[in-house]
């Protein structure tokens, strides 16, 4: 649990003695009461007075008095999590109002580059991240690095303040990028603390504020991370899905070029679009495909009016058994008329729902670009960007579906593919963007698999 500035002071013999013991003053612990909180400029002076480590010091007390709180010195945002941790820090990009407007699950990715890509990941709705790296928005933002057009994470912690951008690619410093779409974000905050915590006690609700008044209602936002209800159960791939289908022509990025329009292929791809990051579509394309995107909600006769050589299941936030009501019977539909079917990440739950296994919620979820799997094919170790918190569970597989794939960090499932149905999916993520291109061949294995079952071979 949490230390609180009650339990520090006590620990420093009362206000005299922690004024005289930590050299601050009879007002700085008047304020440290106050706002419940001791600032970042005091916490070495009292990390020696009470042998408490520095991250004790920043995650806080749950015995903030209702109403407005100021702020320690120096400190304009704030993320309350749901255990009563308070963390003070800087904000930036947009500003709330007093109760706060960032609310979700708190998740850590390892990413050590690719902040805009993953930031622009719709697989991030409900979600706030925090970056292991500390250094970011270094790089400032294009609209080249974009993943989709809206940003569905609800916010951002980061260690280090943001810099101004070096890079001859950004045309816009993350600041600016974020406070144009609306999403809060806190520096000065011991991100290394917090994933530790995050490990140690599996997600938790966070709060992010960043009030224009700079008052908090502490009480306040740890009472609307309580009462959060978590991803379990949420539904969350119709709020950032197409409303209608479009065709989908670009290919991979190149270096030097950008994204540019690629000739393409023979293949006709229905992608089922529950949240789709745009580089699945540029490879689909790349590897040869004619890419159709249709909603989340498309039924099976809708998919299937498309005449499609392959159907294609996408990445997507939230809980797949909750999806799964729609998404399922249309995945059904698809299989039963024996098209060829590739998924990634909620993609590839919702497969494995489709053909009667069953997900469940991950005690740690798997977020970054380094995230080793095995191939039990081939043996062959992978390197794979990840961003998942659901996993399929390997034991509730029907006999005629194989794990093709585990992670090496946990031994979670991370593949299967049918016996009996030309279907196969992946929980992690071969487009990358950000991370390595080592898996790229599953686009091909897709192409492979549609060639093999078309009724006029190519
Ligand atoms: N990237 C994804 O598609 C994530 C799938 C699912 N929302 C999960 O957290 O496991």
């Amino acid at each position: 649990m949490a230390i609180s500035v009650e339990t520090i002071i006590e620990k420093l013999g009362g206000p005299q003695g922690a004024a005289s013991l930590t050299g601050v003053g009879l007002e700085a612990i008047r304020k440290w009461r106050q706002a419940r909180a001791i600032p970042p400029k005091h916490w070495s002076a009292v990390s020696k007075a009470t042998g408490l480590g520095l991250a004790d010091l920043q995650l806080q007390a749950e015995d903030a008095p209702s109403g407005l709180n100021a702020a320690p010195d120096g400190a304009t945002a704030v993320l309350v999590l749901a255990d009563g941790s308070v963390l003070w820090g800087r904000g930036f990009g947009a500003q709330t109002g007093p109760g706060g407007s960032g609310i979700g699950e708190i998740c850590f990715s390892t990413g050590m580059t690719g902040y805009q890509e993953t930031l622009t990941d719709p697989s991030f709705a409900g979600q706030i991240i925090t970056f292991t790296f500390p250094h970011v928005g270094n790089v400032g933002t294009t609209a080249e690095d974009e993943e989709a057009i809206n940003v569905a994470a609800r916010g951002l912690v980061v260690k280090q303040d943001l810099t101004e951008p070096s890079n001859w690619r950004a045309s816009q410093t993350l600041d600016a990028w974020l406070r144009q779409r609306g999403i809060p974000g806190i520096s000065g905050v011991d991100t290394r603390a917090l994933t530790l915590r995050i490990r140690e006690h599996g997600p938790q609700t966070g709060v992010l504020s960043y009030p224009q008044d700079g008052q908090f209602d502490i009480a306040g936002l740890l009472g609307q991370a309580r009462a959060w209800p978590g991803l379990e159960g949420m539904d969350l791939a119709r709020e950032v899905s197409c409303t209608q289908s479009y065709e989908w022509t670009q290919g991979v990025w190149n270096w030097g070029g950008g994204d540019v329009a690629a000739a393409t292929g023979p293949r006709r791809v229905v992608a089922v679009d529950y949240g789709a990051k745009r580089n699945i579509l540029r490879c689909l394309v790349t590897a040869g495909c004619q890419v159709t995107v249709v909603p989340a909600t498309a039924t099976a006769a809708e998919i299937l009016a498309h005449r499609p050589d392959g159907v294609f299941l996408s990445n997507g936030p939230g809980d797949p058994a909750a999806t799964a009501e729609y998404a399922v019977p249309a995945i059904k539909g698809v299989l039963d008329a024996g098209t060829p079917v590739f998924g990634i990440c909620l993609g590839h739950q919702l497969l494995a729902l489709a053909l009667g296994a069953s997900t469940f919620k991950l005690e740690q979820g798997h977020r970054g670009a380094n995230q080793p799997v095995r191939d039990l094919a081939t043996g062959r170790v992978e390197i794979t960007s990840q961003n998942h918190g659901f996993a399929v569970d390997d034991k509730s597989l029907p006999a005629d579906v194989r794990v093709t794939h585990l992670s090496l960090f946990d031994g979670s499932n991370e593949g299967i593919a049918s016996d009996r149905l030309p279907a196969f999916s992946v929980q992690y993520h071969p487009e990358a963007s950000p991370g390595p291109s080592d898996s790229f061949y599953l686009f091909e294995r897709f192409v492979a698999l549609m060639d093999t079952h078309r009724r006029d071979p190519v």
